[in-house]
């Protein structure tokens, strides 16, 4: 039996995370924690790392360098006992197309039965799993035959059945329309609820990411820009007005904390030559997008996100 460590806090520590493919890094000292009981977002434009990190979490990667801890034991020894602790949500399931929903849960719970212990029996009881996550009435229906938010509810039912400590879903509403995405989001907040499961959720969508978690890391580069609570992200980064402006016949904006100490200097610099001067506060969408602008134009440099106090 492994012997765990983890404390109540943090369900995962990353210090010092870096990864490459071939000779690229794709993950830069990447650091963070999540405590037990949190849902936590990665969010992050295509390529940014999102994915990377989690296939470390996981065990299907292998890191170049850095410490990461996952309930109490490195990813990369991690055995089958630590395995059934772990719940993945991968994109939508293709497979066994003709097997009935109640037919494939059973199957992949019964994989699980012999990491069952006093404390959390394993697995979740099919018909109690087909309520929690709103498929009673498909139990009996092909998998092949079910609509693109039913599938999804699928794949998460197959992702608890073995009653996970913690849950990974990468990019889980790809494709799901609105009402169906906010039935998922219900879906998550109600099984992180009910569960009392660790949840790490990646996804392109700031909304998504502030409709479901306590805690967002922004990563850009594969590296962390901004780090916090939604209510830290929009205090933090809302404060930022939006500068526009023509200067020699070419367009600018900015992102800045102090518009008017920016203007004022922009002007002393150059007032007869800037023209069309425009400024707005951003929403918090505007300012993620032009953070991950300025942090892909930067290339390396961590912007001045990092927020005081987030919460681990
Ligand atoms: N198997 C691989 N071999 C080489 N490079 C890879 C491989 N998988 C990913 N990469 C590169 O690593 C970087 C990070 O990719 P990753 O899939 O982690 O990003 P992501 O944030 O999950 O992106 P997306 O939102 O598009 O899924 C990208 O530049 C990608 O091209």
């Amino acid at each position: 039996m492994m012997t765990t460590t983890t404390n109540e806090r943090d369900v995962i520590e990353v210090e010092g995370l870096r990864m490459r493919y071939g000779s690229t890094d794709v993950l830069h000292d990447v650091s963070f924690g999540v405590r037990r009981g949190g849902v936590l977002a990665l969010l992050g434009p295509n390529g940014a790392g999102k994915t990377s990190t989690i296939e470390v979490l996981e065990g299907f990667r292998m890191r170049s360098a850095g410490r990461v801890d996952v309930l109490g034991v490195d990813p990369a020894r991690g055995d089958e006992q630590w395995r059934a602790r772990i719940g993945i949500v991968l994109q939508s399931w293709r497979d066994h197309a003709k097997w009935r929903v109640r037919e494939l849960l059973a199957y992949q719970g019964s994989l699980y039965a012999a990491y069952s212990v006093p404390s959390i029996p394993r697995p979740w009881m099919v018909d109690d799993l087909l309520a929690a996550v709103g498929l009673t009435g498909q139990a009996e229906r092909p998998v092949g035959k079910l609509s693109g938010g039913q599938r999804r509810r699928l794949d998460v039912a197959i992702g608890l059945v073995g009653r996970p400590d913690l849950v990974f879903l990468d990019e889980p509403t790809t494709g799901l329309d609105p009402k169906a995405r906010r039935d998922f989001h219900g879906l998550v907040r109600q099984i992180s609820h009910e569960l009392g499961a660790t949840i790490v959720i990646t996804t392109h969508d700031l909304d998504e990411a502030e409709h479901l978690a306590d805690r967002i890391l922004i990563l850009v580069g594969g590296r962390i820009i901004a780090d916090g609570t939604s209510e830290q992200l929009a205090r933090q980064i809302v404060g930022h007005d939006e500068v526009r402006w023509v200067q020699d016949g070419a367009h600018h904006t900015r992102s800045v904390a102090d518009s008017t100490a920016f203007v004022r200097e922009l002007l002393r610099r150059d007032e007869s030559g800037v023209s069309e001067l425009d400024i707005r506060r951003a929403s918090l969408e505007e300012t993620y997008l032009t953070l991950v602008r300025e942090a892909e134009l930067a290339g390396t440099a961590p912007l001045e996100t990092e927020l005081e106090g987030a919460s681990r």
